[in-house]
Formats: C-alpha cells, structure tokens, sequence
C-alpha cells in the first residue's frame, strides 16, 4: 500500500506520564513515516513534551500534527500545571490516574468530531476511551507502553490470584500457566486485597480492551517469541509489535531532543564518555516518575565511591530530597568526582537513549521501566535490576532469567512510596555493579547476549523485519476496517 493510497488518520492518545508519551509519540513518528497522517492529542501543559518530535518529523516530510486541550485543573481538584504524572505529588498520583484524567473524554469527543480520525490509538489508562471509540463507530487500539512478558503475567495474577492462595508461612508463587517457570515473591506484586480501588481500575483496563479492537505493543517478536505467541495464542488476543519505537531517531540532534530538554549540554555529556574505556561507564537512573528517600540516595552515592567506576548518575529534581544534595551528597563528593573526572551526576533529565549507545557505557542500573529495558536492549547494554513498582518486577524476572542479560541487585518489595520502601545498602550494590561491569566470563556472557538482542531488534524495524512487517499488517488491517465500517454505513442509508 503507498503512503499517498490509504489517507488513513490516526489518532495517538497517550497517558500523561512521560513513559507513556514518548514511546506514543515515537510511535506516531513510525506510523507518519509509513504515510499515515498522525495526530498526536494531549493537554496543552504536555504540548513542550511532544512538539519538539513532531517538528522533527514535519521538517523529513512527513504529515504529523499536534492537537491540545485543556486540562481541567480545577475541576480536577488538582494545583494549576500538574498534568503529568512526572509532577504531580505521590499522593496524588492514583487520584490524577482514576478520577482526573477521564475529565478529558468531552474535550476529546469533541476532536474526534472536527476532525473525524479512522482510529484512535489510546493508552491503557484511558479504559473509558473504548466506549468512546465505539460511540463514534472507529477502532480503539490499546498502547499499555509495556511488553507481552508483563501482560501475561499481569493477566495470570488478575485471573489466578496465587498470592491470595499462599499458606500460612509460604513467601513465594510460581506464576500460573506461563511459558517459563516464573517464581515471585509475594511482597513483589501489589496487594490488591489492600487496595480496591485499584483492583477496580485493573478490571475496568481489563474489560476496556476486551472491548478493543486489539493491542500495540512496544517489542520485538524475536525478543519474547514465547509470550507474544502466548498472548495472542493461548490468551486469544490480538496484537501487533512495533517497536522498539526508539529506533525511529534519525540522529543525534533528533535523539536530543526525545523527551525532556536536557539538563547537561549534551555535547559535553558525549565527549565526557569519550574520555572513558569501551564498555566502562556505568549508567544510574530509575526512568521519569520515581524517587527515593535520602537515605537511599546516599547508599548510592557511596556504592558509586567504593566501586571507582566512571558513572553517570541521574537523579530526578523532583520531591523532598531535590534540593538538599547535602543530606545525600557525602561531604567532598562533587569536587572528587570533577578534579578525578570519574563522574557525573545529572540533576533533572539526562539524554538517554544517547548515553545507552555510547560504547564507553558498560552497564545500566535501571529501576526497569519497560522503556529503559527496552531502551538498553536495543543499545546492547546489560541491566543491574531494581525495580521498584509498577511492572517492573516482572521485567526483572524477564531481563534476568529469560533474557539472561539482567543482575538482580536485590529489591524484594513493592511499592510506590520512596519512604516504605527497603533500604538497599552500598555494600550490596556495589558487590552488583561490580559483578557486571568487571571482566569475568558471567559479565561476558551476558553483554555478548544483550548484544546479539540489539542486532535483532534493529533488524525487526528494518524493511522486512518482523515490527516492520506487523505495522504493515496493522495499517492494512486499518484500512480493511475503515472499508467495512463505510460500507455498513452506505447499508445502513
Ligand atoms: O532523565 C531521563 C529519564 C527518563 N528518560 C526517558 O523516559 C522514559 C522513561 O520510561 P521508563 O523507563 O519506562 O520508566 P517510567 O518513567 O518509570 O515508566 C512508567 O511507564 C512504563 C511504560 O508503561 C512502565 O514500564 C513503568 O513501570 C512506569 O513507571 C524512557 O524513554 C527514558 O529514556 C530520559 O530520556 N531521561
């Protein structure tokens, strides 16, 4: 099909969370590049997250655009400027997900109307856009930003429940009807018998993309062939794979601009790695939402001393700790780092995709994010895994014992609140990121591994490929609804 021949529109709608956005937005970029006229629809707060991509993709030709609507603050209950997950409070965080975010559904009906778009590609989230869809008649496409790995795993707790079935003193279940024996430990999922309201939200996901005319996926068949068959298979879904959508940057001015604006001249940040060894640098960060107390942070400032790797930490300048560096800075710490030249710690957004491709960089200490992973994968850069919330622990287990590419430094509990959570000493991580960045036939094995994942997975997004193909089958399958819904509406005259 040539991109003049479909005219098809599409509209992205992303989750308001910068882990959401940017991969909906690379994602967009893909489906523009194969001549479909993609929208992207946000609130007028996120537009500066977006725009600098869609710009990017205009200026190479192609036709992409960027609609916005208020959000609705007050209405909301919520200070005036948060509309992202990113700077909304922890507290407020599940409030702004439930109970804000669906005030958007008449602002969004009412460009749905004007502009009349042949599908809409929605978060997960945003479980109430499917009777949106259906009331305008279009398909609605789910975007979770996450993989087959954690949806089946998902989908297994939600219908099997094991934890709720664990006998007095047991710690651990074996995740129900998976392709792999996968073992949890209880206090790694969410206790969903303690929080209703989210168990409620999860089945609302659940029923919303039931309704759905099936799922986009961030993935490569070749990076989890066992879980995408299963979810399509033996879960019954549809889905296609696209991803990984990082691929679609051009060059390093585009990569530069994915996200955030930098908060270190990135030109510096680049020829600082050039200073460094092949595969040396280790790379900290925990993705765009998550934080930790002070008393974490300056485990991890000390983890960074004892191991005398060259790093680049980020930490995010958000939250209590953001702008007391000195309750977990130890004394003298900047001015080693600087007069040794052995690190840097970047206070804010640093350019990821940029640093993980850098082949001075040896090896990332990510909380797994599915982006992150993703992200590091594509650059053939193993993991030190620390999940925190979310998904995320199953990511770990997937990095870890399927991919073979992820060291667990030890995490073993999940929750949102940096306050709860346990703390993980220096000593431990150090011992960690020691392991994997050091010489041995372990640390080998697993960066030959994920090297060989990074060579498949930019041959899936290449013509012929298996995301190439399925975007492909997407766009046809699109276009093969729209004739079905027009010929059912001349029917229906
Ligand atoms: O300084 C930074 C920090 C983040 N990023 C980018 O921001 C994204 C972060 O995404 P991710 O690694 O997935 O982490 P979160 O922001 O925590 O993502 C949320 O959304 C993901 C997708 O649904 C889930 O997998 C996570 O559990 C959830 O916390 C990635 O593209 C990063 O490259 C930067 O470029 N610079």
């Amino acid at each position: 099909m040539g991109p003049e021949a479909h005219n098809l529109e599409v509209f992205f709608f992303p989750f308001l969370a910068p882990g959401h956005m940017i991969p909906a937005v690379d994602m967009a970029r893909l489906f523009a590049s194969r001549g479909v006229k993609a929208t992207v629809v946000t609130t007028r707060g996120n537009a500066s997250l977006v725009q600098p991509a869609i710009d990017w993709a205009n200026k190479s030709g192609r036709h992409m655009r960027l609609l916005l609507m208020p959000f609705p603050s007050s209405e909301a209950g919520l200070p005036e400027g948060c509309e992202n997950v990113a700077s909304v409070p922890a507290e407020l965080q599940f409030k702004f997900m439930i109970t804000s975010t669906p005030l958007l559904r008449d602002p969004l009906e009412r460009l749905i109307r004007e502009h009349q778009p042949d599908c809409i590609i929605s978060d997960g989230f945003f479980p109430w856009t499917a009777d949106v869809a259906l009331g305008f008649g279009i398909p609605r496409i789910v975007f979770d930003g996450t993989n087959f790995f954690s949806n089946c795993v998902t989908h297994s707790l939600q219908y099997h429940a094991p934890s709720e079935r664990l006998a007095e003193g047991e710690t651990t279940f074996v995740v129900p009807g998976l392709p792999h024996r996968i073992e949890l430990l209880k206090t790694q999922t969410p206790d969903m018998r303690a929080m209703p309201e989210a168990a409620d939200f999860l089945r609302q996901l659940e029923e919303s993309e039931l309704r759905s005319f099936g799922m986009v996926v961030n993935s490569f068949y070749e990076l989890e062939p066992e879980y995408a068959d299963h979810y399509r298979n033996a879960m019954g879904r549809k889905a296609w794979h696209v991803g990984p959508v990082s691929l679609c940057r051009e060059d390093t001015a585009d990569e530069a601009t994915r996200g955030a604006e930098s908060s270190i001249d990135v030109a510096d940040c680049l020829n600082w790695l050039d200073s460094k060894k092949p595969s040396s640098v280790l790379y900290v960060s925990f993705g765009s939402i998550s934080l930790f107390t002070s008393v974490q942070l300056r485990e991890i400032a000390l983890a960074l001393e004892a191991s005398n790797l060259p790093f680049i930490w980020v930490v995010r300048d958000f939250g209590d700790s953001a702008g007391h560096e000195e309750e977990w800075l130890p004394e003298g710490f900047r001015n080693k780092v600087s007069e040794n030249n052995s690190g840097l710690v970047i206070r804010g957004w640093a350019p990821q995709v940029l640093i993980l491709n850098h082949g001075a960089v040896g090896a990332f200490v990510t909380h797994c994010g599915w982006n992150s992973c993703l992200e590091a994968i594509s650059a053939g850069v193993p993991l030190v895994t620390w999940p925190l919330s979310g998904e995320q622990f199953y990511n770990e287990r997937q990095m870890t014992e399927v991919l073979q590419i992820g060291t667990a430094v030890g995490a073993g509990a999940w929750t949102r609140r940096a306050e709860e959570r346990e703390l993980i000493k220096a000593e431990q991580i150090e011992k960690v990121v020691s392991r994997v960045i050091g010489g041995g036939e372990e640390a080998e094995g697993k960066r030959r591994k994920a090297r060989e994942l990074a060579r498949r997975a930019r041959r899936a997004m290449e013509e012929g490929g298996s995301s190439y193909s399925d975007m492909d089958r997407l766009i046809d399958e699109l276009i093969e609804e729209r004739r079905k819904i027009a010929n059912q509406s001349v029917g229906d005259k």
